[in-house]
């Protein structure tokens, strides 16, 4: 490889010092004043978007970049252009103003009200619509800011399991040694805690060769245990200088932490997120790993649980799915489905008794078809148990709130209702499917998506990005600011087009009347970018 060359701004984002000669390369006309950087300090806590703006509305939320806060970073050739898989490739390394389109919303540097969310900047536009938030494009960089000798990387899996954790950590491994030639990789055991009170595993290529096709994460994982302090000392002393962390959304915001405070440190080390959750509650991004492969899941319990009800007279299937605050699993595996006669997911409020209730769609649908399958989200209904069941505000290590069993409550209260007010009997058959469906190794499209996401997180911390999380973004992948990821949680829209197929496919009720619609609309916008 040869020699580093000194060279403080050429990842082509800027420092806190932003000159026209950058502006330049990201696409920018500098002598225009409405080009100019906009400093959007205080969204977050203490976490300052890097926003560019440009002609007809166009946007760029930058991620951070290691040359931002340490001056004069040698940078060297990127090796994949002696690869002989790679240099093949017609334009393979991405250039500095190449930007992806986001499907989020303008906010209070948006050139209409300000303070006012917009909807006017998604992928479907209008003749006259604003360009619009843009992320940078993922993807390798003719120049690296680390020979491959000087890399130390650890990878940490966080929070809940999820099909495809042992495909990134594998490909992250793999994309380093394979595509960098790193071979220092060290696995930091049992999540946040492990950086401080456990011991590390070495990774190479020969100890993950098969882990993608194993469910869980050979790393271990927790809940709980997030200590700045401790976790970026022990950064410091073992000399990690790339950090991967692949979580949810509370993973993502220890992340974001751990980056502040290296950069408060001064350290030259690059931090990468890789979003996982198994609920899609991850915001900005397409979707996320391990989804497909538990509704693919799922559908083996609807199945069954079809099976069971249309085998004996009024028979009731009754699936448990995960989805604490997002229900998009049970929505996909209810369209997935086709057998499905009620989908309840915690963001459309539901009732029980009386017209329009579910108790009466249940009559009706057993009276019509002799059977029916209901597939319920674990966080569904949760306002109508606290009703019910003393409410305890438990919550978990990671302060996520602690939920009552839906699923069998609700089994229950039907039960009750068919014994004792209803003369209709009915047979009830509830399958919980919570850990069953993301305890399995992820499926042949999410491995493949996990490839991408941990070779696009090699990309950017090689090519010196940092504080970023990695995923698609209609379509393309892209490196997004930590702050955008963990601001909110990604939620089904109840009035948007796919809850309006869900309810044709089911013909169960909205359960919603004319002023919780309005009230519904009125929110879209801010769940939906
Ligand atoms: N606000 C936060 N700041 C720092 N660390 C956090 C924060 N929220 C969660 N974490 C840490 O992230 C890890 C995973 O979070 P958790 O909510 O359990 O799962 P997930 O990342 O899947 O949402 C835990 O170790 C937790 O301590
Ligand atoms: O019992 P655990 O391990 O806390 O996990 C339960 C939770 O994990 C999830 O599957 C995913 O949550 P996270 O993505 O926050 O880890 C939720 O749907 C569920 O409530
Ligand atoms: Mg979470």
């Amino acid at each position: 490889m040869e020699s580093m060359v000194s060279n403080s701004v050429s990842n082509g984002v800027a420092a806190e010092i932003i000159t026209s000669d950058v502006k330049e390369k990201v696409g920018l006309n500098p002598t225009n004043p409405r080009n100019g950087f906009v400093s959007m300090g205080g969204l977050l806590n203490n976490l300052k978007p890097k926003i560019v703006s440009g002609d007809f509305g166009y946007i760029l939320e930058d991620v951070p970049h290691m040359s931002d806060y340490i001056h004069h970073l040698p940078t060297c050739t990127n090796p994949l252009q002696y690869n002989p898989a790679y240099s093949v490739v017609k334009k393979y390394f991405v250039d500095h103003d190449e930007t992806v389109a986001g499907k989020v919303c303008m906010r209070s540097y948006s050139e209409g009200e300000p303070g006012k969310f917009s909807d006017t900047n998604r992928i479907v536009v209008h003749k006259n619509s604003p360009r619009g938030i843009h992320f940078r494009r993922a993807g390798p960089r003719e120049r690296v800011y680390f020979k491959s000798d000087e890399v130390r990387a650890c990878i940490v899996t966080c929070g809940g399991l999820c099909p495809g954790l042992n495909t990134v950590i594998r490909e992250i491994v793999c994309g380093l040694h394979h595509m960098y030639d790193v071979k220092g990789v060290l696995g930091i055991v049992g999540g946040y805690r492990g950086f401080y009170s456990k011991n590390t595993i070495s990774l190479t290529p020969k100890v993950v060769n098969d882990i993608h096709k194993r469910g869980g994460t050979i790393l271990g994982t927790s809940r709980g245990g997030h200590d700045t302090k401790k976790i970026v000392d022990s950064i410091e002393d073992r000399g990690i200088n790339q950090v991967y962390i692949i979580g949810g959304d509370g993973t993502q915001k220890g992340a974001a932490v751990i980056f502040e405070e290296i950069k408060r440190r001064g350290l030259k080390v690059a931090v990468a997120g890789i979003p996982k959750t198994i609920d899609n509650d991850i915001p900005v991004i397409d979707k996320s790993f391990g989804f497909d492969t538990a509704v693919e899941e799922a559908q083996r319990a609807i199945n069954a649980a079809h099976v069971e009800a249309t085998s004996i007279e009024n028979g009731i299937g009754l699936v448990k799915l995960m989805g604490r605050n997002s229900g998009f699993i049970a929505m996909y595996a209810t369209l997935a489905s086709r057998d499905v006669d009620c989908c309840l997911i915690p963001e459309s409020p539901f009732y029980l008794e009386g017209p329009g209730g579910l108790f009466e769609y249940i009559e009706k649908r057993l009276k019509e078809n002799g059977h029916m399958v209901i597939v319920i989200a674990e966080g569904a209904g949760q306002e109508l148990l606290s009703e019910r069941v003393r409410s305890t505000d438990q919550q978990d290590a990671s302060g996520n709130k602690l939920l009552q069993d839906a699923g069998l409550w609700i089994s229950q209260r039907i039960k009750d209702h068919f014994s004792k007010r209803s003369k209709m009997a009915i047979n009830l058959k509830y399958i919980d499917l919570m850990y069953m469906i993301r305890a399995v190794p992820g499926n042949a499209s999410d491995n493949v998506y996990c490839t991408l996401l941990a070779q696009s997180a090699v990309h950017g911390a090689m090519a010196g990005y940092t504080g970023f999380t990695v995923g698609p973004v209609n379509g393309r992948h892209a490196y997004i600011p930590f702050n955008r990821i963990i601001e909110k949680q990604h939620e089904v829209v109840i009035t948007d087009r796919m809850w309006a197929r869900l309810l044709s496919s089911t013909n169960q009720p909205s359960f919603l009347s004319t002023k919780d619609v309005i009230e519904a609309s009125k929110t879209e916008n801010l769940l939906n970018c």
